[in-house]
Formats: structure tokens, C-alpha cells, sequence
């Protein structure tokens, strides 16, 4: 549906080049919800851009719906972005126009007719929940309403993919679910394929189900959610993760392990789906014939299933707990030692 490939992208300012994206290849499917993360001038935004040819490469190819964006003319250029609709971190809503006048704009500019607008205006308001805000403006409403405004605006025209540049990045955290549980239903209702750019792990965990990480101008790691956050590679990826992913054993907890006498071990360990810890620790400890602690978990959902961290102190002698450990490793689940 959307691919980059191989992007670079220089800005010149005051007789200086910089380069804010080098080389970016990424491919988003039909029916995704594509996060692109990353710290403030990692390029999300620049890269965003490219998809609705508000920047255009320095080199590399922009394709969208199978259309070179480089080497298309102006009208089919117009015709692949009137399937684009974009939102954004502060909204961008007319503050002279009320809201229906505001979700209209895009038909009016497209001289569609009256009664055609004023149907989908109001089922675009209706499907947003906010049926009763047609005649207010902007200033009436709340940053959470001003966003659901902004996407009822987006939809209007009926696109095939919404762009989204921090969309909630200004909202807290309540409304923030609120607004991702919306843009949720859009991509499984209209089948609309979603582009995010964010700084926020959160929008990742939520709803994507593609990630890629960018830093510096680079994309670092790209995949499944789900592989991406299980497995982080890179420092920056990890950081992130933690910001949703807790996975350091508190210091109360690490004083306790410490005054412990008997011979231990600790390992942290990572499963994918709800029950997939419960039997391994039970089996591992009759195994075995050792005691064991979880003295940390934090069990997170992600897409439909769950990753689950457990760090856990096993007792017993070393020779034991090395057999445990590859005992562990051969079934192909996650073992670390942890030291403590
Ligand atoms: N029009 C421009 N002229 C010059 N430099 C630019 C321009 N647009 C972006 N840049 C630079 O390119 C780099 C990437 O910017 P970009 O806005 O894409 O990053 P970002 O990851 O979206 O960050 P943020 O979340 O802060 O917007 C930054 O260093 C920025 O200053």
C-alpha cells in the first residue's frame, strides 16, 4: 500500500546541509496500523510527509496504492492523494467554522453538493460521538472532541489511508486511549490502513501491529509488535520498551534477594501468551527439586496475546540451576541470568 524505498532526504538551511533521513526502505501493508516511533528529529514527521507529497525525497522512491509519487503528472498525483487523509498533534480546525462546517470543508472544496454533504457530515459526526456539536466551535470543545473533529474531518471524503503526526501527543492519557480506540475502529470497520508517527510506546502498544523505530534518520528496527517488544535489539528500542515494559527489579526487592543465605539464582524469563508461564515455572521447580520466588513479573497485552517478564530467584545448588537454565533455553523461551 505504502513503500519506501532507500529515502534520503537533505535540508539545506544557511549554506548547511543536513540530512534527515538516510536511506529509509519500509513497506506498509493494506489493513496495517503502522507506528513509525522515535525520539523529536529522528524524521518521523519528514518521512509522514512523503506519503502525501508534502516533501519529496532528496532520492529514493515514494510508492502509494502502487503509484510512484516522483514520476506520476500532477492529476494522478491529485487523484492518489484525495485517498489520503492526514490528522494531527494540534488539530488544525478553522476556529471561525463550526464543527460541521469544519468536517465539510474537504466536500465544499471538492464542489460536492449539499445533500450529499450534509449526509456524511452527519454520519461522520454520529460515528465520531459527536452528533450534538455540530453547531458549536472549536473553542467549545475539549482537546479530545477537537481530535474526534479532526478525524470526522478526515474521513469525510472517504480515504484508504489516514496519516496521524503525534494525534495524541496534546491529550491525556484517559482521552488518549479513548482517541486510539477510535482510530482501532476505523482501521477494522473501513478497512482504512494507518500510518503514526509518535514518540509515545503506548500508541504502539495499543494499537499497532507493525513498528518500526527511528533514530537519527535511520530506521534501527522494523517488524511485528510483538517481535519488536519481546525482543529488543538496539538501546533506543529498549528504552522505549521500558517506558511500557517494566522490567527492573525494585531495590526493596533486590535488598531481600541479597540477604538471602540460601544458594541462589536469579533469572528473568519471557513468555508469549497468558498461560504459557504457570506450567513452565511449576514444571521447572518439581523438575528440578528446587524452591523458587517470582520476585518480579509484569505481564503486558500486545496484540491479543500477552508478553509476560518474570524474574524469578531459584534455590538450589549451581549445578542444578545450570541444568535448569539450558533446560530452559532448549524449549526456546527467553532466559536471562540477572545479577543481584
Ligand atoms: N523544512 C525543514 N528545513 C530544515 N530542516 C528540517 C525541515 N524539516 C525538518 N527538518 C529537520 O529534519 C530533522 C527531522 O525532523 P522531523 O520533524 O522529521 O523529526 P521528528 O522525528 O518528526 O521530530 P518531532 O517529533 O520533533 O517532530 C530535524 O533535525 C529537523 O530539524
Amino acid at each position: 500500500m505504502i513503500e519506501f524505498h532507500n529515502i534520503v532526504k537533505e535540508f539545506h538551511h544557511k549554506g548547511k546541509k543536513m540530512t534527515a533521513l538516510h536511506n529509509v526502505s519500509l513497506k506498509i501493508d493494506k489493513g496495517d496500523i503502522y507506528g513509525v516511533i522515535g525520539y523529536s528529529g529522528a524524521g518521523k514527521s519528514t518521512l509522514l510527509r512523503m506519503v502525501n507529497a508534502l516533501e519529496t525525497p532528496t532520492t529514493g522512491k515514494v510508492i502509494v496504492g502502487g503509484k510512484e509519487l516522483g514520476t506520476i503528472s500532477n492529476q494522478e498525483l491529485s487523484q492518489v492523494k484525495k485517498n489520503i487523509s492526514m490528522i494531527f498533534q494540534h488539530f488544525n480546525l478553522l476556529e471561525s467554522k463550526t464543527v460541521f462546517d469544519n468536517v465539510a470543508l474537504p466536500l465544499v472544496l471538492n464542489k460536492v453538493d449539499k445533500a450529499t454533504i450534509h449526509k456524511r457530515v452527519k454520519e461522520l459526526l454520529e460515528f465520531v460521538g459527536l452528533a450534538d456539536k455540530e453547531n458549536s466551535y472549536p473553542s467549545q470543545l475539549s482537546g479530545g472532541q477537537k481530535q474526534r473533529i479532526g478525524i470526522a474531518r478526515a474521513l469525510v471524503t472517504n480515504p484508504e489511508i489516514l496519516l496521524c503526526d503525534e494525534a495524541t501527543s496534546a491529550l491525556d492519557p484517559k482521552t488518549t486511549v479513548s482517541i486510539l480506540k477510535l482510530l482501532k475502529r476505523i482501521n477494522q470497520e473501513f478497512n482504512i490502513t494507518i500510518l503514526i508517527v509518535t514518540h509515545e510506546m503506548e500508541v504502539i502498544r495499543e494499537i499497532c501491529n507493525k513498528v518500526a523505530v527511528m533514530e537519527k534518520g535511520n530506521v534501527i528496527e522494523a517488524g511485528d509488535v510483538l517481535a519488536v517488544f519481546g525482543n529488543p535489539q538496539r538501546e533506543t528500542t529498549k528504552e522505549f520498551v521500558k517506558t511500557v515494559i517494566h522490567d527492573e527489579i525494585p531495590s526493596s526487592v533486590v535488598q531481600e534477594l541479597q540477604a538471602e543465605k540460601r544458594n541462589r539464582r536469579v533469572y528473568q524469563l519471557k513468555f508469549f501468551g497468558k498461560t504459557a508461564s504457570e506450567p513452565l515455572l511449576t514444571k521447572l521447580t518439581k523438575e528440578f527439586d528446587v524452591d523458587m520466588n517470582i520476585v518480579f513479573a509484569n505481564v503486558t497485552e500486545l496484540q491479543g496475546t500477552t508478553l509476560g517478564i518474570f524474574t524469578v530467584a531459584f534455590f538450589g545448588e549451581d549445578s542444578v540451576l545450570d541444568h535448569l537454565y539450558h533446560y530452559v533455553t532448549e524449549r526456546n523461551i527467553s532466559i536471562k541470568e540477572v545479577i543481584v
